[in-house]
């Protein structure tokens, strides 16, 4: 794997093309052109295929589109739905993403062609956030978790006429789970329509996966209507020229190839912006510091760079400066992980940069430890990146891996999430919606039974599966309520025999929003020594606290959050989520009760709910190491913890990350009395296993 290269180390030294830096030629064509939006709508490749598409969805119940990226799937199948009046009658359209920056930029999209307000005829809900009206709103984008959700209010999705899984390819955990729940929905509700799009798909496996044995194909269609094979669409014809090109040596560090590669483009070629796909905000923002150290100290001709971050956890403000229009005379270089993968389009950008890598889930089941790992992306992948360029006007694409090993050694397609995964929230879930044989369950591609093993012993062991593996009444059926993981849902419900929620229900909002620091301004130091203002010797959900309470007695300020390098949006969001949380927490009967400053209880409460995530150090251990209790893994505190160099013998975490040693972000002090008391069958060496009843 490349090596990284980390601000405050040995300075990179940034390789011309002559030196034998990064060495590129070139491949492949094609083309076209726009003027207003109606025209540009009825330019778009898939407008030839309008009415094939219409024919499908009415006479068949599922219908797979394959197309380029750009072709115009997206934006372009839910109006034609509408038009063709699959909206009419209070019925909706829904369009899901596999990620929530898409489902809000989409929806922007298809709103500004509609010529109707975002939130009206056209909305969009995500987790925390819904921009819909009920009774209004006609097509729906959301993420495939967030439908999921819906489902245990509305199993059979009565509300909806079609519902369209978009970029399928990307096989999430919700979007296999999803589609094996439309499957058995579409046998109860043949009115029900699916489409199944992408640009890289495996057609004919997912059309395989919606096949039904004949006899019961032609027994449901006698009874029912739509035709129930699958019809496989191809649309032909793309947008715009984008010349591939890729590096004819092996790069020793992406990252370093990626900066040089952006100040060659903008040294050689014509204006036009940049979109690099990296793979994390750590090397994201090394790039970021280091093209911007570039353009302020060393070449005169890199000033008119504007250098943008892009990744999950960056405020919404944020995210959206890499959709506004790029100053005259300016060249953006928008930096981001693969969350600008698919789906999204950034009008200015004209070149892409491909490092071949992405931060990709890893689950041991056996270790029972998770990992966000750098690994090489796919082919699926790779197509997708190239396809964020060439959409409104001609592209490059610049990959940093070489033409042999794209052709040759790159995957056809990445392993489906569900296989890679802790499936703790997937199986919680699925038990919510009744599914009680998960083994058994039909998947697009089915999970390890060793991590379904792991996932229902943790379950049991937080109480909310009871010896029969079905949800226990009421724990089960109220941590399935909260819209979080279990363990956290856990954590709530034990807050309220507690009399801690009020804290709790902080500190899980604070969890749900990445970081609550902001990140690239001032140095890495006056950030330490701003967090330091906020430490709890008890360990960081304590901090969180502090954080929160003077926040509030700053009057929510953003000056107060701007001087303490807190992360104002952040903060608004942790309010908001708090509020959303306090009101499932009420109608679920949790006393809402704050405990003042009995801290003991607040970690009493964490504990009852990641007990499984404990470790302990070893007392002659210094070096800050400390072993899973249940996996015996190496893990230690990440630096940013206020743990960190404190070392208390035995912590939770909440989750772990892993660069070259396995890092536990989010921990807190516990006593170990509070995990046998938290969790006696978790903590038995005889654990009884509810797979076998
Ligand atoms: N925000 C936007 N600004 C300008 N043009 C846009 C915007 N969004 C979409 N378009 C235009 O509409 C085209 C179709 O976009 P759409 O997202 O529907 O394609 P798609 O086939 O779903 O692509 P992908 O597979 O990459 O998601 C784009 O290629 C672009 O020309």
């Amino acid at each position: 794997m490349s090596q990284f290269w980390k601000p405050g180390t040995e300075k990179p030294r940034l390789l011309d093309d002559e030196e034998g830096g990064v060495l590129f030629f070139t491949t492949s064509s094609s083309g076209g052109g726009y003027a207003n939006l109606e025209r540009q709508r009825q330019r778009l490749p898939v407008f030839k295929y309008r009415t094939a598409i219409l024919y499908s969805v009415e006479t068949r119940a599922t219908t797979i589109v394959v197309g380029e990226t750009g072709s115009g799937k997206t934006t372009q199948i839910p109006q034609y739905l509408k038009e063709a009046g699959w909206a009419d009658g209070g019925r909706l359209i829904a369009c899901t993403q596999p990620r929530r920056l898409a489902v809000q930029s989409v929806a922007a999209r298809v709103a500004e062609e509609m010529g109707v307000r975002l939130g009206e005829e056209v909305g969009y809900t995500i987790r925390f956030e819904d921009a819909t009206t009920q009774g209004v709103t006609m097509i729906k984008f959301l993420t495939d978790g967030v439908l999921l959700r819906e489902m245990m209010d509305d199993p059979l999705l009565t509300k909806y006429s079609v519902i369209m899984v978009d970029e399928a390819h990307e096989r999430s955990i919700s979007t296999d789970i999803l589609l094996g729940l439309l499957k058995k929905i579409q046998r109860r509700r043949p009115e029900l329509r699916l489409v199944i799009s992408s640009a890289t798909i495996q057609a004919k496996s997912m059309a395989d996966f919606f096949q039904t044995s004949k006899r019961r194909r032609r027994q449901e269609e006698e009874e029912l209507g739509p035709i129930m094979e699958p019809a496989i669409l191809s649309v032909e014809g793309r947008g715009f020229n984008v010349q591939i090109h890729y590096v004819e040596e092996p790069v020793a560090d992406y990252l370093r190839a990626a900066v040089s590669t952006v100040l060659s483009i903008h040294d050689k070629e014509p204006m036009g912006d940049i979109l690099v796909f990296l793979t994390g905000q750590d090397d994201i923002d090394a790039a970021v510091q280091l093209l911007t150290e570039e353009t302020q100290n060393r070449r005169k001709n890199s000033s008119g760079l504007m250098v943008l971050p892009l990744y999950s956890g960056l405020p919404r403000a944020d995210q959206e400066l890499v959709f506004t229009p790029t100053p005259r005379g300016k060249r953006k270089v928008v930096i981001s992980t693969n969350i600008a993968e698919t789906s999204i389009t950034l009008e200015g950008v004209v070149y892409v940069v491909d490092s071949g890598f992405s931060k990709q889930r890893f689950y041991n089941p056996i270790s029972d430890i998770e990992n966000l790992v750098v690994a090489p992306i796919s082919k699926a992948s790779a197509r997708q990146r190239t396809g964020r360029a060439g959409r409104v006007r001609p592209g490059k694409c610049y990959r940093l891996y070489t033409e042999e090993y794209f052709v040759k050694e790159m995957s056809a397609e990445g392993i489906p999430e569900i296989q890679r995964s802790n499936l703790v929230s997937c199986v919680i879930q699925l038990k919510a919606l009744g599914i009680d044989n998960i083994l058994g369950f039909d998947w697009p591609a089915s999970p390890s039974s060793e991590a379904m093993v792991r996932a229902l012993e943790v379950l049991y062991s937080l109480g909310v599966l009871d010896d029969d593996a079905k949800l226990t009444s009421p724990t089960g059926f109220q941590v399935a309520e909260f819209p979080l993981d279990p363990m956290i849902s856990k954590m709530i419900l034990s807050s309220g025999e507690l009399g801690c929620s009020e804290e709790i229900i902080t500190i899980a909002a604070v969890l749900s929003v990445q970081s609550i620091w902001v990140s690239g301004w001032g140095s890495q130091k006056e950030l330490d020594e701003a967090k330091l203002n906020f430490a709890a010797a008890e360990g960081d959900h304590v901090s969180f606290l502090n954080v929160y309470k003077a926040f509030l007695q700053s009057g929510k300020s953003s000056q107060w959050c701007h001087k303490n390098f807190v992360n104002y949006q952040a903060m608004k969001k942790v309010i908001e989520i708090r509020e959303q949380l306090r009101r499932t927490a009420r109608r679920l009967g949790i006393d809402l009760k704050s405990c003042e400053r009995d801290t003991v209880v607040v970690r009493k409460a964490i504990t009852y709910g990641f007990f499984a995530n404990a470790c302990h150090s070893e007392a002659s251990s210094h070096d800050g190491k400390y072993k899973t209790i249940r996996g015996s893994q190496e893990v230690y505190i990440h630096p940013s913890s206020v743990l960190f160099r404190v070392n208390p013998k035995w912590v939770v975490y909440h989750s772990l990350v892993s660069t070259e040693k396995q890092y536990m972000r989010n921990v807190i002090s516990i006593d170990p009395s509070w995990l046998t008391e938290a969790a006696p069958h978790f903590y038995q060496k005889q654990r009884p296993n509810p797979m076998l009843h």
